[in-house]
């Protein structure tokens, strides 16, 4: 079945905006047309609005929707040891899958149309996606600090049993990534063997890294070089793998990403929130390197919406360089659709014939919207993702008119609202 979304602006690839029809097609998943009065199947009206490529939140944890105000106002050493990994040891299967249904009910409703997703429990997030209708790139997350050789050696092999078996699932829109929590809380041995098998496997590798100086500093300390050079020896950063946070950063590392091109995933929100510093993201820019953007966990940012997200990368973003003119519109709304699909390894990104047919449409009619000079401007700096009227993945329809199709809105919250009142009384 076809269908053309009709009488609204698009955003083209290269940033411009005009007046023109979208049409795509169900079955094989892509857009078939952009331009003047193209007839469908049936039509979807974006009178008023912007149609333009889904956005790609490329570091989360979605199921962590779960812990959305559990614990605040802590730095990121405090709020994981003292708060969220004592309640995540009384994660069971089904919480999981209840916080992710909450966190793609959020997506979809925000505009969100494919995420990268590291957890515990992933087969619940796998059937969370088939159902939900979006792309995800997945992994099981990887931590050995703490465990007995045993557990770590089994926790590794999970998460290369994870990305053998859920790959290609949900009609091809899962994929699966390996990932090592971050340099710090895997030891050298377990990270080697995770980066030969995501190497053997083909798959990308998607870990934390250089989030806070806590972070950086023992690794200088211990191994006398930058956290990313030890990657690097590893076998870490090829261009495929990427990587969230990337905030302290020191010149010799903005080379090796320039050389390397891994994409750096930018959180600028969890990023304040945790008081975990400021991403260098002009330098970043400057130095070509990929860069994408995410949300990371709901509990540190707390929702999952990715136009603040966007507005926080552009302010953050100036606030770091002291330039007013850094990180402009442009290129937040490169990093949030193009960049991140290109992160992920996942189709998408682009309005454009032949290109997955991952898209959104913005309603330009609110008042906080009014008058439109440039319709760029109003989605990093004024729109929310309430503002978000279609979500469509893959060629299909997931919310028409802000109705999401494929989820039960109120069954969902009552869920997740119980299990997370059970979680806390385990935890
Ligand atoms: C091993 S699964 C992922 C693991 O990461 C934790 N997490 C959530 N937010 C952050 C962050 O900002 N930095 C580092 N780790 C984070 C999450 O709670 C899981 O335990
Ligand atoms: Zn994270």
């Amino acid at each position: 079945m076809s269908t053309t979304l009709t009488n609204g602006h698009v955003l083209h690839p290269d940033g411009s905006v005009s007046r023109a029809d979208v049409r795509f097609e169900q079955s094989t998943g892509e857009i078939e047309a952009v331009g003047q009065g193209l007839a469908a199947d049936r039509t979807l009206s974006a009178a008023g609005g912007l149609v333009m490529p889904g956005l790609v939140n490329a570091h989360t944890h979605a199921a962590m929707t779960l812990l959305r105000g559990y614990a605040d106002d802590k730095p990121l050493d405090a709020w994981l040891s003292e708060d969220i990994w004592p309640a995540e040891s009384a994660l069971e299967p089904a919480d999981v899958r209840a916080g992710t249904e909450l966190a793609l009910l959020e997506m979809i409703r925000s505009g969100t149309t494919a995420f990268a997703d590291m957890y515990f429990h992933m087969d619940e997030v796998v059937a969370a996606v088939e159902r939900a209708g979006l792309r995800a790139r997945l992994a099981h997350g990887i931590v050995t600090v703490g465990k007995d050789e045993e557990a770590a050696t089994a926790d590794l092999q999970e998460g290369i049993d994870f990305a053998r078996r859920a790959d290609g699932e949900a009609k091809g829109r899962v994929q699966t990534a390996i990932s090592p929590h971050s340099l710090t809380t895997v030891d050298e041995s377990t990270l080697r063997e995770a980066i030969q098998a995501a190497r053997e496997l083909g798959v990308p590798v998607h870990l934390h890294a250089n989030e806070t100086t806590e972070e950086v500093e023992p690794i200088v300390e211990e191994r006398g070089v930058r956290p990313l050079a030890y990657g690097s020896e590893l076998g870490l950063f090829d261009s495929q793998d990427f990587f969230a946070h990337g905030v302290h950063l020191d010149e010799t590392e903005l080379e090796l990403l320039a050389d390397r091109q891994p994409s750096v995933v930018h959180c600028p929100a969890s990023n304040m929130k945790l008081a975990s510093g400021m991403a260098p993201v002009e330098a970043l820019l400057d130095a070509g390197v990929p860069l994408a953007l995410g949300t990371d966990g709901a509990a540190s940012n707390n929702d999952l919406d990715m136009f603040d997200e966007m507005r926080d990368a552009a302010l953050l973003g100036k606030l770091a360089a002291d330039d007013a003119s850094a990180v402009p519109a442009e290129a937040v709304i490169e990093m949030a659709t193009a960049g991140g699909a290109r992160a992920l390894g996942l189709p998408g990104g682009q309005v454009t014939p032949g290109a997955a047919a991952d898209l959104i449409v913005v309603d330009f009619e609110a008042p906080r919207m009014t008058p439109v000079h440039d319709h760029v401007s109003h989605l990093v700096y004024a729109a929310q993702g309430s503002d978000v009227r279609h979500t469509i993945v893959d060629g299909t329809v997931l919310m028409r008119d802000r109705d999401v199709l494929p989820l039960d809105e109120q069954a969902v919250r009552e869920t997740a609202q119980t299990r997370a009142e059970r979680l806390a009384d385990r935890a």
